[in-house]
């Protein structure tokens, strides 16, 4: 029996949008389908890939650098093959773009692959709800992104008054030619509508249209991206953040800082938990979980933003290591103020 092409779904959206937390909510609701992961970090060190990484076998990840223009078609092609390999067992592959990426870049890129054991699945573009009016002010660009969305996801729709999600709804749907917009809170959308035969189907025939024929034909000035706009600062450090010290930082982040991500290793004495720091824009939420098994306690912390001032993010970063004074018996209590367990 010829076996159908694997279909290969693009989760693009803005930084911080939710497209980590969609995959998450694929990957604990496959509803019977086997799904491999790319996951495309813009920073050197892959966050969304820790934080998928236990979930599934077959993800592979691309860190640094966006994969729009990072890799041709046949580097991309390469990666899919690893996850599509005869014998694999996957029934589809979701790529996560990473926050800076151009979709258009990586539907090309799909749509320009040669194994025939890959098809174009379709464009999910996760919307930031609590965020777009602001990032579309700034990037203004950011609306040719959904121009070829197959569905979009209206997310962190929970941080948006009734009013308004009325408005963002029609503003994102314009946006995206009429294509169904769906309100979402941290991704938790029906699998079936990302992985529904019917559905893909229906999106590779679309894609054959002219629309597609006309995005394979439009110029593509990587120059333009967005990610050539952003920096990027890694850090790590093996010994212990000192609570205050990392409170007062985040408090009054340096100026263009949109987007931090990581792991924290606190030194305060009874919280040896890992504290997952997620900001994006104003917001800030750390999660408290355990640490794996075998998994080293340290820090690593990816700082996005635009116009940064790379030294002093590191050197303000590098400020923050150190322990509390044991007497200090509320070092964590500015922390706890914004962990969800
Ligand atoms: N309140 C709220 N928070 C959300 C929602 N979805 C995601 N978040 C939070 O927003 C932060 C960023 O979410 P991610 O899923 O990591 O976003 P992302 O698009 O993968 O981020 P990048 O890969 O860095 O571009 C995390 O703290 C999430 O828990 C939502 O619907 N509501």
């Amino acid at each position: 029996m010829v076996r159908q092409p694997i279909p290969v779904i693009i989760v693009a959206g803005f930084l911080g949008a939710g497209k980590t937390s969609l995959l998450n909510h694929l990957l604990r609701n496959p509803q019977g389908a086997r799904i491999g992961v790319v996951v495309n970090d813009f920073g050197k060190i892959n966050i969304d890939a820790l934080s998928v990484a236990g979930q599934v076998d077959s993800t592979v990840s691309l860190g640094n650098g966006c994969l729009c223009c990072a890799v041709d078609a046949s580097g991309l092609d390469d990666l899919l093959a690893r996850l599509a390999r005869p014998g694999s067992d996957i029934d589809v592959i979701v790529i996560e773009s990473s926050g800076l990426a151009d979709p258009r870049g990586m539907v090309r890129l799909l749509l320009n692959s040669t194994n025939p054991r890959l098809g174009y699945g379709g464009l999910v573009e996760v919307v930031d709800a609590a965020e777009f009016d602001a990032t579309r002010r700034r990037h203004p660009e950011i609306d040719q992104h959904l121009r070829f969305a197959d569905l979009v996801l209206l997310n962190k729709i929970d941080r948006v008054a009734e009013s308004d999600q009325r408005r963002l709804a029609e503003l994102v749907g314009g946006l995206a030619g009429g294509k169904p917009v769906l309100p979402t809170s941290h991704g938790r959308v029906d699998p079936a509508l990302l992985f529904d035969r019917g559905a893909v189907r229906e999106r590779q025939d679309v894609a054959r249209q002219l629309s597609f024929d006309e995005l394979l034909a439009e110029p593509d000035d990587c120059h333009e991206h967005l990610h050539t706009g952003y920096q990027s600062v890694e850090f790590a450090a093996d010994d212990p953040v000192h609570p205050r010290a990392l409170m007062r930082f985040l408090d009054d982040r340096p100026d263009g800082v949109y987007r931090m991500k990581g792991q924290v290793h606190f030194g305060a004495p009874g919280q040896g938990q890992k504290f997952t720091l997620h900001t994006v824009g104003d917001f800030l939420r750390f999660q408290r979980s355990r640490w794996g098994r075998g998994e080293q306690r340290r820090t690593q912390l990816v700082v996005i933003g635009s116009g940064l001032d790379q030294d002093r993010v590191r050197r303000d970063l590098a400020a923050c290591v150190g322990e509390p004074d044991p007497a200090d018996e509320h070092s964590m209590l500015d922390v706890l103020k914004y962990t969800r367990t």
